[in-house]
C-alpha cells in the first residue's frame, strides 16, 4: 500500500532515525567489547553496521523509498542479532534484543510486514537461543524457552494491538479532517488531494478533467426567512439531491458556506456543462419541504477545464468562480462556461 506508507512516512522516518542512532552508538560500544573478547567476526560486523547506520543517517531525510531503505536496513540488523546470539562468547543477555524485534517491526513496517518480520526473526531467535543455551535438565530448558517465548509473544501482541489502533485512529482523524461535518461531503482539503491525483492521471493519459463551481442562489434569504436550522437543512438537502445525480468517480464537495464544487474526471468542458445543467434542473425540480410547504432552491454554476483554463486547482477554481459570478449577474439559476462568455481558447502548447 504505497499511499498508506507515504502518509506514515514522517512518523516512521523519526523511528528509523532513533534506531539508527541507537545502532550507531551500540555498534561502536559492542565492537569494543567484542574486540576485548577477541571476537573479531562480531566486532567487524558491528563496526560495519555502525558505518552503514552513519551513512543512512546522512541520506534518510532525502530518501524517497523509505520502506525499501527500512527493509534493507532491518534484514542485516536482525541477522547480526542472530549471529551474536549464536556466538559462544556472547551471554544470555543478548536475548533482550530479541524482545525489541516486534516493536521495531511494527513501528517501521506496519501491520502485515511487521507481523511477518516479528514471527520470522523472533522464531529464529528462539531457535538459535534454545540450541545455544540448552542445559542438561529438559524441564529447565522447557521452562526457559516457555518464558522467553511467552514474553516475546506478549510483546508481539501488544505491538500488534497498538499499531492496529494507531492505524484506525489515524484513518478516523483523516476522515474527519477531509469531511464537511454538516453535509457529510468531502471538503476543500479532500478536493486538493484528489485533484492532484486526477491531474497526474489526466497528464499521463491525455484525458480531460473539468471543475464545476456551484453556488446556491439567495441562500441568505433562506436563513433570514426560516432561520439558521432550516438553512442547514437546505444545505443538506442540496447535497443529497445533487449527489444522487453524480457518478462514483466524480468528487462532489462543499467548499464552505453555500459554495460547492464538483471535480469531473474524464469530462470535457462541454460534458461538464451538461452535467452542471442537469444538476441545476434536478435541484429546481426537488424543493425542500418546510412545514408542509415547498421551498424551491436554485443554483448558479461556472465551469472550467484542465489545460484550457490552467493546470493548477487554483487556476481552475478562479476561472469557475469568475463564471459563477457571471451567472449570478446574468440573473442566477444558470450555468456559464468559457464559450458562453465568448472567451477564446488559448493556442495549443
Ligand atoms: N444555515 C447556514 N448558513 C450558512 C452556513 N454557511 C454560510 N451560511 C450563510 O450563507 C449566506 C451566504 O450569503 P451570500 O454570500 O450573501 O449569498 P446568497 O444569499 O446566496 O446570495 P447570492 O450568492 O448572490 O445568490 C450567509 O448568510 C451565511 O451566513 C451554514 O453552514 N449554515
Amino acid at each position: 500500500m504505497p499511499g498508506y506508507f507515504a502518509k506514515n512516512e514522517q512518523h516512521r522516518r523519526l523511528v528509523l532515525k532513533a534506531l539508527l542512532w541507537i545502532t550507531l552508538s551500540g555498534g561502536l560500544f559492542f565492537s569494543v567489547v567484542n574486540l576485548l573478547h577477541d571476537n573479531w567476526l562480531l566486532a567487524a560486523l558491528e563496526i560495519a553496521y555502525a558505518a552503514v547506520s552513519l551513512y543512512l543517517l546522512t541520506i534518510i531525510e532525502r530518501t524517497r523509498d523509505l520502506q525499501l531503505l527500512t527493509a534493507v536496513y532491518l534484514l542485516p540488523f536482525f541477522s547480526i542479532m542472530m549471529v551474536a546470539l549464536g556466538q559462544t562468547h556472547t551471554t544470555f543477555a543478548v536475548f533482550a534484543w530479541i524482545q525489541s524485534i516486534p516493536i521495531i517491526c511494527y513501528m517501521l513496517l506496519g501491520l502485515r510486514l511487521g507481523m511477518y518480520g516479528s514471527i520470522l526473526f523472533v522464531g529464529i531467535g528462539l531457535f538459535v537461543f534454545s540450541r545455544r543455551f540448552s542445559s542438561e535438565s529438559l524441564l529447565q530448558n522447557v521452562e526457559i524457552i516457555a518464558n522467553l517465548g511467552l514474553a516475546s509473544l506478549a510483546v508481539m501482541i501488544f505491538a500488534h494491538i497498538y499499531e492496529r489502533s494507531r492505524i484506525l485512529n489515524e484513518r478516523r482523524l483523516t476522515e474527519q479532517a477531509t469531511t464537511d461535518a454538516l453535509t457529510g461531503l468531502p471538503n476543500r482539503l479532500k478536493l486538493t488531494e484528489v485533484f492532484e491525483r486526477e491531474r497526474a492521471h489526466a497528464l499521463r493519459s491525455g484525458t480531460p478533467l473539468a471543475l464545476v463551481f456551484l453556488d446556491i442562489d439567495h441562500f441568505k434569504q433562506i436563513n433570514d426567512r426560516f432561520g439558521h436550522e432550516v438553512g442547514d437543512r437546505a444545505l443538506t438537502h442540496f447535497a443529497t439531491v445533487l449527489a444522487q445525480r453524480l457518478r462514483f468517480n466524480d468528487l462532489f464537495c462543499r467548499l464552505g458556506g453555500e459554495e460547492f464544487a464538483v471535480l469531473l474526471p474524464g469530462s470535457t468542458a462541454g460534458q461538464a456543462r451538461d452535467i452542471a445543467d442537469s444538476l441545476r434542473a434536478r435541484l429546481a425540480a426537488e424543493p425542500l419541504r418546510v412545514d408542509g410547504d415547498a421551498l424551491s432552491m436554485t443554483l448558479s454554476a461556472g465551469v472550467s477545464s484542465f489545460r484550457v483554463d490552467g493546470q493548477s486547482l487554483d487556476e481552475l477554481m478562479l476561472a469557475a468562480d469568475r463564471r459563477t459570478y457571471a451567472a449570478k449577474r446574468a440573473g442566477r439559476n444558470r450555468v456559464i462556461s468559457r464559450e458562453d462568455l465568448g472567451e477564446t481558447s488559448p493556442a495549443p502548447g
